[in-house]
C-alpha cells in the first residue's frame, strides 16, 4: 500500500485538477465522506456535532462536514479555534454552511457545546500540520480527548505530522480517522498511529488511476513483495546453489543468540551456514546446530578464507563487547553483503566506525536503543520520529536501515521507506531480533536486494509472530517459536 506524503498529496491533487476534477468537488468529497463515516459507525446522530475547524483546508472539509450533519437531521455547530478561513476553498465551504449551523468562538459556549457533544468532528489540522500545536488547539483538543464522545479525524488527527508520524503534546485521540485519496505515513507509523484508532481510506473524486499509477517514496509492506525472496526451488538444487551464509555471532555467555539467527537462517532454506566462533563456544553451537560448519578461531587467515567463501555475512547477535578487533577484521575486509547487527552496531557507535565507507551491500539492523547510540540521541527521540530515524540511519551508513519495534521501519539511503504492518507486543523479547538477522541473511546469501531482504524478512518475522500468538499466546511465545513457525507459513506459499 502507498503512503502519500503531504507533497505527493498536494501533486495528486494537482494533476486531479488537470484531469478535469475541481478543488472544490474534492473538498465535498471529502467533507460528505466524514459524514457519512461518522453514521455509518455510530448511528444516527443521539446528540450534538460540533466541528473542531482550522482555517485551512482541513477546517474547509469541516464545513462541508457540518452542513452534511445538518442536512441528516443533526444540532451541529462549528468552532472556529484559529478564527476565519484563510484558503479560498475553505471560505466558500463556510460560506454555504445552513444557518442551522452555530458558529462559535474559542470560550465559555464553545466550551460547553463541547462538552455536551455526542461527536466531534476534527477538522483543525490535517497534511498542512507540522511542529507543536498552538495553546487554543492544545486546550480543546485536550478537553476533547477528555469527553465520553465519539472522535472522528479528517485526515489525521490534529496535531500529527503527516510525513513523519511526530504526535504533539493533545494531539486528537480518534476513534476514527477517514483519510482522503490515500494513506500517509502518519497512518501507519508510531506514535501518530496509535492517535489514529480505526483509519479508512475515502476516495474524494480524483480519478483511480492517477491514485494507482502515482509514486510514494513510502509504502507498507505486504505479501506481493515476497514472492521475490519465495521464488520455487529449482529442481537442480544443491546445497552450494541455496546460499552460503557465514555468520559471526554468539560469544561466551551469549550463544543463545548465534543459536537462533543460525537457525532462523536455515528454516530460510539456507544451502550451507559456516559459523565463526571462539573455541570455547564451539561444543555448545556444534551440538545446538548440527546443520552447521565452523570456523573455529584461531589466527585471521581462517576467518578470512569462510568470508570469501561466503555469499553474506551476519555480523554481530550476541558478540558482546570483548571482540573489537574480530568486528573489526569482519568490517575490513568481507567481500560478501553483510547484514550488521547488535554488537556490530554497538561498535561502529563507539569507535564512530563509518559504515558509509564499506565497499559490499550491507543492511543495519538497529533496534532503538541501537539507533540512538548511532545517532548520538535518546531513545525518547528516536522514538518519537521514527520515519525520520530510519531515513536518516540510511543515510549514515549509506545502505537500508531498518529500525526494528512496533511498525518497523525499513529505510533506503535515497529517501524511499516500507513500514512493516505484521508482528505484535508478544515479539518483545530477547532473541527476536537474532531472528530476524538470521533470516535477512539467509536471504542476501540466496541473491536477494538488501532492501527487499530487510523488508521481507521483517514482513516474515512478524507473520511469523502473529501465528505464533494466536497459537500460544503473546506473553508465553518464544522468539524460537518463531523459527518453527516460518515452516508453515512457508508451506503455505509453496502450495500457492
Ligand atoms: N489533497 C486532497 O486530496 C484533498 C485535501 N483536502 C484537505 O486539505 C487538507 C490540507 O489542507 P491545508 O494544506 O490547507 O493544510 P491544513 O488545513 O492541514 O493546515 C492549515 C494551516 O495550518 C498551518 N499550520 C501548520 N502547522 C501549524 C502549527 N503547528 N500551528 C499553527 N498552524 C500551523 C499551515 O500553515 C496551514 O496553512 C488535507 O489534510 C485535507 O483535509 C480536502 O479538502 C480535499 C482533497
Ligand atoms: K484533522
Amino acid at each position: 500500500m502507498k503512503l502519500f506524503s503531504k507533497t505527493e498529496m498536494q501533486s495528486l491533487e494537482s494533476e486531479g485538477v488537470y484531469a478535469g476534477v475541481s478543488l472544490w468537488e474534492m473538498m465535498a468529497g471529502a467533507g460528505a465522506q466524514l459524514a457519512r463515516a461518522a453514521i455509518d459507525k455510530w448511528g444516527q446522530p443521539k446528540g450534538p456535532a460540533v466541528v473542531l475547524c482550522g482555517k485551512g483546508n482541513n477546517g474547509g472539509d469541516g464545513f462541508v462536514c457540518a452542513r452534511e450533519l445538518a442536512e441528516l437531521g443533526a444540532e451541529c455547530a462549528v468552532l472556529l479555534l484559529h478564527g476565519g478561513p484563510n484558503t479560498d476553498l475553505a471560505a466558500a465551504a463556510f460560506a454555504r454552511l445552513p444557518p442551522s449551523v452555530k458558529v462559535l468562538s474559542p470560550g465559555a459556549e464553545a466550551e460547553a457545546a463541547l462538552m455536551g457533544a455526542w461527536l466531534v468532528v476534527d477538522c483543525v489540522f490535517g497534511f498542512g500540520f507540522r511542529g507543536e500545536l498552538d495553546r487554543i488547539s492544545t486546550g480543546y483538543l485536550r478537553l476533547a480527548n477528555s469527553l465520553p464522545c465519539h472522535r472522528i479525524a479528517a485526515d489525521l488527527p490534529s496535531g500529527a505530522e503527516c510525513d513523519t508520524g511526530r504526535v504533539s503534546p493533545d494531539t486528537l485521540r480518534a476513534e476514527l480517522t477517514i483519510a482522503f485519496t490515500g494513506a500517509k505515513p502518519a497512518h501507519e507509523s508510531y506514535p501518530a498511529k496509535e492517535y489514529c484508532g480505526e483509519v479508512r481510506i475515502c476516495p474524494v473524486g480524483i480519478p483511480p488511476e492517477l491514485v494507482s499509477k502515482a509514486g510514494t517514496s513510502g509504502e507498507v509492506t505486504g505479501s506481493e513483495h515476497l514472492r521475490a525472496l519465495l521464488r520455487p526451488l529449482d529442481i537442480q538444487a544443491h546445497k552450494g546453489s541455496q546460499g552460503r551464509l557465514l555468520m559471526v555471532c554468539g560469544s561466551w555467555g551469549m550463544a543463545g543468540a548465534c543459536v537462533m539467527a543460525a537457525r532462523a537462517a536455515l528454516r530460510c532454506g539456507v544451502g550451507l551456514l559456516d559459523i565463526v566462533c571462539e573455541e570455547r563456544v564451539y561444543p555448545l553451537l556444534a551440538g545446538a546446530v548440527p546443520e552447521a560448519v565452523f570456523t573455529v578461531l584461531d589466527g585471521p587467515d581462517r576467518l578470512f578464507g569462510s568470508l570469501k567463501a561466503a555469499n553474506a555475512c551476519v555480523l554481530g547477535c550476541g558478540l558482546g563487547n570483548g571482540q573489537e578487533s574480530l568486528i573489526r577484521q569482519v568490517l575490513g575486509c568481507c567481500p560478501v553483503p553483510l547484514v550488521i547487527d547488535a554488537d556490530g552496531l554497538n561498535f561502529c557507535a563507539r569507535t564512530g566506525f563509518d559504515l558509509s565507507a564499506l565497499p559490499v551491500p550491507h543492511v543495519i539492523t538497529p533496534h532503538p536503543g541501537e539507533a540512538a547510540r548511532l545517532l548520538g540521541r535518546s531513545v525518547a527521540e528516536i522514538q518519537a520520529g521514527r520515519i525520520p530515524a530510519a531515513l536518516e540511519l540510511a543515510k549514515l551508513s549509506d545502505g537500508p536501515a531498518l529500525l526494528k519495534g512496533a511498525a518497523t521501519v525499513t529505510a533506503r539511503p535515497d529517501g524511499r521507506f516500507a513500514i512493516n504492518p505484521t508482528g505484535n507486543p508478544g515479539m518483545a523479547k530477547g532473541g527476536s531480533g537474532d531472528v530476524l538477522a538470521g533470516m535477512i541473511g539467509a536471504f542476501l546469501s540466496q541473491g536477494a536486494e538488501p532492501f527487499e531482504a530487510a523488508r521481507g524478512a521483517a514482513y516474515l518475522h512478524g507473520l511469523a509472530g502473529d501465528r505464533c500468538r494466536d497459537r500460544l499466546s503473546a506473553r508465553g511465545m518464544l522468539p524460537t517459536d518463531l523459527s518453527s513457525e516460518l515452516l508453515e507459513i512457508f508451506k503455505d506459499f509453496e502450495r500457492d
